[in-house]
């Protein structure tokens, strides 16, 4: 990114709310995109809040790291939530992952600590830079991301993840017509690693894309198109979206030819779900309801369930997951997601499909769930899935189950983590 420190006033607003950012994520564990809106209040322009987010996300891909060259150049260990941490931490940032000219970075970070830790602040910052430290490239992921991913994943995929989270991914978009991805890797200047899906390496804003204002794609990634891809096509058949806000597979759903009921919990993401459905002109009967209370009138042929989750799989856009989840908010996820699929998966119709997704690298939210749930129920099967239906690189031979993992297309940019089971009601 571009220094922004030429402006009169150098940038000082924008050092405050990234400060005020990251407390909000590693402090009082929201998410960087919930928590963006009330940091940036008051910063009018769209390129500094751009800056705020920049400084925060890049903060937090390589924290660690960040906290390690800190730790090495003070005699004790600064306490995790010390201002001169704080202010450190985005400082280095600047200078080291950022583009910052060095003196730049520090001139509008010492104002956040006057009356305070600042000769600290300007001794460790300044000990550091005339070393000539600079970040590991991949960064290291934290510790409780790190060991568990080894523990279920190993090594390779632990490594890939270091890999995958260095640096935002590139932007996937999925089309409304599948027939025209030629025409769209053309006039978008993407690749295409499926039907229906382009890929932009060095992506201009969306809205400015063309065919986004003419709802002809919608962001997405790839990953995130594979749980629809294996319901098929439609014919004017109904599927249940069980969660289906902020909506893209409900809207991939619909273009495949399915009559989509988009269900949500929150009335707030579902509004974002009839923008979408607006801007696309595709059609979606949109209801709000909550999964564990609301039943449908009868029996179904398809069911969508895309299941809340710790999102420890997308945390290439959302670099904060890694760093608030633990092990109760998994669990806590588990139980919910035991409970919306043994609630679905009974309103199956003989011979229906259940489509389960969560966009996690954690077994209890994936294979231990849908292992769980068919012990002891004869009714249910899976239905592994084809080459034919997605990219045979994505099939591990004899897999019953979609596991996208760190590593896989990475030489194309990669994918987020998924898991994805397709079940079928016998009887
Ligand atoms: C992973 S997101 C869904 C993403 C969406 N399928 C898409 O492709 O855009 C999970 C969604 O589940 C919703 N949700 C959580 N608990 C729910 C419940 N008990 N009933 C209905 N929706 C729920 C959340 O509001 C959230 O929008």
């Amino acid at each position: 990114m571009a220094d922004q420190n030429t402006a009169p006033t150098p940038g000082l607003p924008a050092r405050k709310a990234a400060l005020k950012l990251l407390d909000a994520v590693l402090r009082r564990g929201q998410p960087l995109e919930t928590a963006l809106h009330g940091a940036t209040q008051g910063i009018a322009r769209g390129d500094d809040r751009a800056l705020v987010h920049a400084i925060a996300a890049e903060t937090l891909r390589h924290l660690p790291d960040l906290d390690a060259l800190i730790d090495s150049a003070t005699a004790k260990p600064l306490p995790d939530d010390a201002k001169a941490r704080a202010a450190l931490r985005i400082a280095l940032v600047q200078a080291l992952a950022l583009g910052t000219p060095p003196h730049a970075a520090i001139a509008t970070t010492l104002p956040l600590v006057d009356g305070g830790p600042r000769k600290l602040v300007h001794g460790v910052y300044g000990t550091l830079m005339r070393k000539g430290v600079s970040l590991p490239d991949p960064p290291t992921l934290p510790a409780y991301a790190d060991s568990r991913f080894r523990a279920h994943w190993g090594d390779v995929v632990a490594e890939s993840a270091r890999r995958a989270i260095a640096a935002p991914p590139p932007l996937d978009l999925t089309l409304a017509d599948p027939a025209e991805t030629d025409g769209w890797v053309e006039e978008l200047g993407g690749v295409s690693l499926m039907p229906g899906h382009v890929r932009l390496i060095d992506p201009a804003p969306v809205a400015s894309l063309p065919g986004f204002a003419e709802g002809r794609w919608w962001v997405q990634d790839l990953a995130a198109s594979l749980p629809a891809r294996l319901l098929g096509a439609g014919n004017g058949r109904r599927v249940l979206d069980l969660c289906a806000a902020p909506g893209g597979k409900s809207l991939q759903l619909a273009a495949a030819g399915w009559a989509v009921t988009a269900l949500d919990r929150s009335a707030s993401r579902l509004e974002r779900v009839a923008e979408n459905a607006e801007r696309t002109g595709l059609l979606l009967d949109i209801l709000q309801g909550d999964a564990l209370e609301w039943q449908p009138d009868g029996p179904v042929e398809a069911i969508l369930l895309d299941a809340p989750c710790s999102a420890t799989g997308i945390f290439r856009r959302h670099p904060d997951v890694l760093h608030r989840i633990g092990a109760r908010d998994i669990n806590e996820m588990a139980a919910l997601q035991t409970a919306l699929l043994t609630r679905a998966v009974d309103w199956l119709t003989p011979g229906g499909t259940l489509i389960y997704a969560t966009c996690s690298l954690e077994p209890e939210e994936g294979e231990k769930q849908i292992e769980s749930l068919l012990e002891g129920r004869t009714d249910l099967d899976i239905l592994p899935p084809r080459p034919d239906e997605i990219s045979e690189r994505l099939i591990t031979p004899g897999a019953r189950f979609l596991r996208t993992l760190p590593g896989m297309l990475m030489d194309e940019g990669g994918l987020d983590g998924f898991f994805i089971a397709r079940i079928v009601r016998k009887h």
